[in-house]
């Protein structure tokens, strides 16, 4: 395995270094290392951070290819600086069985951009009535500790309490999609001012915050650790805020577009903005950046989820929700929380990489820059500035916000165990 000597990079922020890496591994960090034998990236004064870990995304392989695959979607991660990512369990056919995570995983493996953690479903078919073999999906290959019926909430409070217990047995997590069912019913954005407006039927916060306060008592009463996808409102902040200052086992992910874009943008009926949960109001998107600077919202996670343009490019209500989000999520944050001063890279490196992977238990990654550590690495050019453009992702999806937007900072490299997924800004 080459040797590369990455030159003059700032790491987490800091001065200036060297970083060699050899055998896979970080072997020396310092100043005026020997290039001798090794391959020499110049870093210029660029940010080094560890590889990035999603939590959430949405690879598509199998059953919907047309919008992404394992090798596209893992592509877009390391254009967007990942090298773990954890799929979720929508596919078709769901990822309900120890079968389908291994094939995931093994994919994901063979195609070499970015590790892919499979993440199991809790309930067969993502029906909500019958758990899934969470204990076959975790013995398996893939080794699965995530659980979610992301896309649908948990919300038989029965199921929930079981899981919760069953996970506990081997460290597993339950993360889940909070979205009170019956009070969404014809739901199609945040219900507030603008809905009411606009006459589209609304989404109220209490609809996420309700079943927030019910897993994290049901976490409490039945001492399991609980994960809370996405979250979007600043009621939700305050339960999680109030059941870790209890002691609950709770951690929580925010979305990049969550804690950017707001409802107003629903005024242009254009579905690119339509999205589960629904963008909010201005007050929760401060409130969001707050959470995840003060540490009450544990992580960034993408919830990137491709949809072919004929899902997108309807009338709003026919449109399926979601925005990819892999190859932005790092620039978005470096606008909303780095250049307002709420975290500095230390704090991002902790929030989409250290924390994701404990989370997720995800071995060999969010580790420190350090020596004899998994040269799991990513390489950001963070004075660039440019505006987005679709049509030069990687994923196979064109579904994003930010299209014409002019966004900070650009990913030049990621190595992945110290080899090269992307080099230069084009992928390996
Ligand atoms: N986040 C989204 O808007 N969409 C997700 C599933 C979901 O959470 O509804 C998807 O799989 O497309």
């Amino acid at each position: 395995m080459s040797k590369i000597l990455i030159r003059g990079a700032k790491v987490l922020g800091g001065e200036p270094q060297d970083v060699l890496i050899d055998g896979g591994l970080v072997a020396e960090i310092g100043t005026g290392l020997s290039a001798e034998g090794a391959e020499v990236v110049e870093a210029d004064g660029k940010v080094l951070l560890p590889g990035l870990v999603d939590l959430h995304t949405h690879l598509r392989e199998p059953g919907r290819e047309d919008s992404e695959t394992v090798l596209t979607g893992t592509r877009a991660a390391a254009s967007g600086g990942y090298t773990a990512v954890f799929a979720m369990a929508n596919t078709f056919p769901v990822a309900d069985t120890a079968g389908v995570v291994e094939q995931v995983y093994r994919l994901g493996r063979e195609h070499g951009y970015c590790d892919v953690q499979p993440i199991g479903a809790v309930t067969v078919g993502l029906e909500g009535r019958k758990l899934a073999e969470l204990g076959a999906m975790h013995e398996s290959a893939a080794g699965v500790t995530v659980f979610s019926d992301d896309g649908k909430c948990v919300d038989d409070a029965v199921i929930m309490r079981r899981a919760l217990e069953y996970v506990k047995a081997f460290g597993g997590v339950v993360a889940q999609h909070a979205q009170e069912p019956r009070l969404t019913e014809g739901a199609q954005m945040n219900e507030g001012v603008v809905s009411a407006e606009l006459g589209l039927g609304g989404w109220p916060a209490v609809a996420e915050e309700s079943i927030i306060a019910r897993d994290v008592l049901l976490a409490e009463h039945v001492g399991s650790r609980v994960h809370i996808c996405h979250l979007s409102t600043a009621g939700s902040v305050e339960i999680v805020r109030w059941a870790k200052s209890r002691g609950i086992d709770v951690t929580a992910e925010v979305t990049p577009h969550h804690l950017l874009l707001t409802d107003e943008l629903v005024r242009t009926y254009d579905p690119v903005y339509k999205v589960n949960p629904p963008l909010r109001t201005e007050r929760d998107v401060m409130a969001l950046r707050e959470a995840l600077a003060d540490g009450t919202i544990d992580i960034v996670a993408t919830d990137h989820a491709p949809h072919p343009h004929e899902d997108k490019d309807c009338e709003w209500a026919a449109a399926a929700m979601g925005m990819v989000g892999l190859e932005t999520a790092l620039s978005v944050v470096q606008q909303t929380m780095v250049e307002t001063g709420l975290l500095d890279w230390t704090g991002v490196a902790d929030r989409m990489s250290a924390a994701p992977a404990r989370i997720g238990r995800a071995d060999g990654h969010g580790r420190p820059v350090s020596v004899g550590e998994p040269a799991n690495l990513t390489l950001v050019d963070t004075a660039y500035r440019g505006s987005v453009d679709p049509a030069g992702f990687a994923s196979r999806s064109r579904n994003t916000p930010y299209a014409g937007r002019e966004l900070p900072g650009r990913v030049t490299h990621t190595w992945l165990r110290g080899k090269a997924t992307l080099v230069d800004g084009k992928l390996a």
